[in-house]
């Protein structure tokens, strides 16, 4: 629960009177209110009512942490992994992870996971994952037994209080608008959920990609029950500059019917075991996009489907801009988790 004077401060920012609004924010935090600060943080690192600053957003969340708050914490150990307003410190959010795991359960659970993981000082897999030729056209890799199934119970876990029915992001309007062809609801991890288990996992897929970690989109978990479905589509964009040259997928559960994802114009059905991947490239070699990818989420007939996916660009974003940030805060109250 936000404090009273965060919740007036938040009032004011949504009747447009922001600076109101920071000013009661800078009070408090400066009087020792943990939200207060974290919620300047959150504000920095968005740019919403408050310029973006990204080492203002890190100094404030680590402010907030300080205090004790564990929303702060968990941002803060993201903030760390990526790099976002400092150096990346992965052997510090360890930590950070060490320092919260009395207190916080995840930072514990995360701890677990890392321990078994067999990662370098950033959290990158020291050996490549074992990869299967699936097709060639379109160009299709099945990595098995990608995610243990501690690993996919963990990302299903931490997006159950954030399912939202799916939304595309219309880059002409600027903002959300219901998805033409996705009819299913999906948790996203923008960087303020990208904590360190969720980082080395992201480090994985671009591993075994070949990209950058920064290539790729915030990694999203997507939910389909009974009649959902993804309609057959590119994830390549037409006109887009800097194309999804690559999609992961990982099943992160099973005992459900339906929900193949299939390749209508090579009759290719895929269907993993808990914790296999999938990686196709959206592109041909002249970065046009690769009408052979075309693929669906056929429609799921009982049960319920998991399924994480990460699309994966031509080049990381201009620094400071990484994709997604305007998922950070869905709601103008929501202190991030
Ligand atoms: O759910 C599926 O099988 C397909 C998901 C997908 O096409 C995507 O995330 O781009
Ligand atoms: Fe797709």
């Amino acid at each position: 629960m936000a404090s009273a004077l965060v919740s007036q401060a938040l009032r004011l920012a949504a009747e447009d009177r922001q600076a109101e609004g920071a000013a009661l924010l800078g009070q408090a935090a400066g009087e020792g209110d943990a939200e207060a600060s974290y919620a300047l943080g959150l504000w920095r690192l968005e740019g919403r009512h408050l310029p973006r600053d990204l080492v203002e957003a890190r100094r404030h969340v680590a402010q907030a942490e300080a205090r004790g708050l564990v929303a702060a914490a968990r941002t803060l150990s993201a903030l760390m992994v990526l790099g976002l307003g400092g150096i990346p410190e992965w052997s510090e959010a360890l930590a950070l992870l060490q320092r919260w795991r009395e207190r916080d359960p995840a930072a514990g659970r995360q701890l677990d996971l890392i321990g078994k993981m067999r990662v370098d000082s950033q959290g990158a897999p020291l050996e490549p994952a074992l990869a299967e030729p699936v097709s060639e056209a379109p160009l299709i890799r099945r990595f098995p037994a990608f995610f243990t199934p501690d690993e996919a119970q963990f990302l299903c876990d931490l997006a159950e209080p954030r399912f939202k029915p799916a939304l595309a992001f219309d880059e002409r309007a600027g903002r959300f608008v219901s998805h033409p062809f996705r009819d299913a609801t999906v948790a996203a991890f923008p960087a303020v959920f990208e904590w360190p288990a969720v980082h080395a996992l992201n480090r994985r897929i671009a591993a075994a990609s070949g990209t950058d970690v920064a290539q790729g989109e915030s990694l999203q978990v997507l939910r389909y029950g009974p009649g959902q479905q993804y309609r057959p589509h590119l994830d390549a964009v037409p006109g887009l500059d800097n194309q999804r040259a690559w999609t992961m997928l990982v099943t992160l559960n099973e005992g459900y019917e339906g929900g193949e994802t299939v390749f209508p114009d090579s009759e290719i059905r895929l269907r993993g075991r808990r914790g296999d991947a999938f990686l196709f490239r959206n592109i041909d070699s002249d970065g046009r996009p690769d009408r052979t990818s075309l693929h669906a989420g056929a429609p799921v007939t009982e049960g319920v489907k998991l399924i994480a996916s990460r699309w994966i660009r031509q080049t990381p974003p201009p620094a400071g801009e990484a994709f997604g940030q305007h998922e950070v805060l869905s709601r103008p109250d929501d202190l991030g988790q």
